[in-house]
């Protein structure tokens, strides 16, 4: 049974549509990652799962529990639910364990139970020899673990997370990161964490919710939505994939098809029930580029070169198409100089099912 289950959400503000049709059923112990631009609808959604806003349509239920619809709207302190922000939120005058224990005290849970559960959620985050200190004496990661035991100590039966790491350092959010993924496996805690960081959902999350303009593109394992994207607007945002356009040359067999890309034929991973099209678009990654040996493949003028340590980064423009610029990683010594012409061979790609649903 789906822990939280969110039933074609709508919500507006005036005329805009800030949620179109959002459906997600999250499993329980699941860590679900909502990822997307500004603007694309991720805090909406946050607040609507809260329960700060009421639905314009659609229902929000946990376990068989009817939480929102526009018809009801269980407030959000009803909702057993914890919410990590990013801004910690912490009390200044009060000490780590009085944070902490803030949640407990408004609930009437009183010594020495309260101080049990405060010792046992510091204990979770590592802050055991932290319970007296003052926030203000604390870095940004503590900070963000004090907020994070805050409010596990309540036992939420999901908890929201959003954009937690947004106001750390890079170094602080790659420990911050393994600290959050450990903590879910420790505790099966069903989580959903609202990101614009694609390399934070990939690495946290067991399943990505991409969002644009209001509607959810794709809800996949990390690993499916680089591999397989459904349209092109998930394709170039997630990996920096390229979007090209292609013919296919071939029926798929066994999960493959032949394609023309751009006056150059290879062999593409596709949907097995993918459709004939002349008009196809297909996905390419960096790393689905060689440099060619021999006088076949894409001939393509290097424009730039920027080294990334141990291999450059190209940027190369088709003499066939000089409006479109492609990327590779070449490993050192670079294999030419701005300017030069390389031939490029297409080892991998993928033939993109849903391509005109988000153009
Ligand atoms: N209270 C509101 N009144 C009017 N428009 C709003 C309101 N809240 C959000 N919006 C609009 O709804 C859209 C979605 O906003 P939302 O805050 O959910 O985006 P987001 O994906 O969380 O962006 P960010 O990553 O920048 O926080 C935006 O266009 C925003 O301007």
């Amino acid at each position: 049974m789906a822990r939280l289950k969110i039933d074609r959400a709508r919500k507006y503000f005036g005329s805009y549509t800030a949620l179109d049709d959002v459906s997600i059923d999250v499993e329980d112990g699941e860590f679900i990652a909502v990822l997307g631009p500004s603007g694309c609808g991720k805090t909406t959604l946050l607040r609507q799962i809260a329960g700060f806003d009421k639905l314009d349509g659609g229902e929000i239920t946990i376990g068989d529990r009817l939480l929102s619809s526009p018809e009801r709207h269980v407030p959000p302190e009803h909702r057993k639910l914890g919410i990590v922000f990013q801004s910690y939120a912490l009390w200044p005058h009060m000490s780590v364990a009085e944070n902490v224990a803030y949640g407990l005290t408004v609930a009437g849970v009183r010594d020495p139970e309260r101080a049990r559960r405060v010792a046992a959620a510091l204990d979770l985050v590592g802050l055991t020899g932290f319970a007296e200190r003052r926030p203000g004496l604390l870095s940004g990661g503590q900070r963000q673990r004090v907020a994070l035991a805050r409010c596990l100590v309540t036992e939420p039966s999901l908890v929201l997370l959003d954009e937690p790491l947004a106001n750390l350092d890079v170094h602080l959010r790659a420990s911050m990161e393994e600290e959050f993924s450990r903590f879910h496996e420790r505790t099966g805690t069903t989580m959903v964490y609202i990101t614009h960081d694609q390399a934070e959902a990939m690495a946290l999350a067991d399943r990505i919710a991409v969002m644009d303009r209001g509607r959810l593109l794709q809800l996949a394992s990390p690993s499916l939505l680089y591999r397989e994207p459904a349209n092109t607007t998930v394709a170039g945002f997630i990996g920096e994939g390229m979007v090209l356009p292609a013919r296919l040359l071939s029926k798929p067999e066994a999960g493959h098809c032949k394609v023309d890309v751009l006056g150059v034929e290879a062999v593409m991973r596709c949907r097995s029930d993918q459709a004939a099209s002349a008009q196809a678009k297909i996905c390419l990654r960096a790393r689905d580029f060689s440099i060619a040996q021999d006088e076949g493949g894409l001939a393509a003028r290097v424009e730039r070169l920027s080294y990334q340590g141990g291999y450059f980064r190209m940027e190369v423009r088709p003499l066939a198409s000089e409006e479109t610029v492609l990327h590779l990683d070449a490993p050192e010594p670079a294999p030419a100089a701005p300017g030069e012409t390389i031939r490029l061979s297409i080892r991998d790609g993928w033939v993109i099912p849903e391509a005109d649903l988000a153009a």
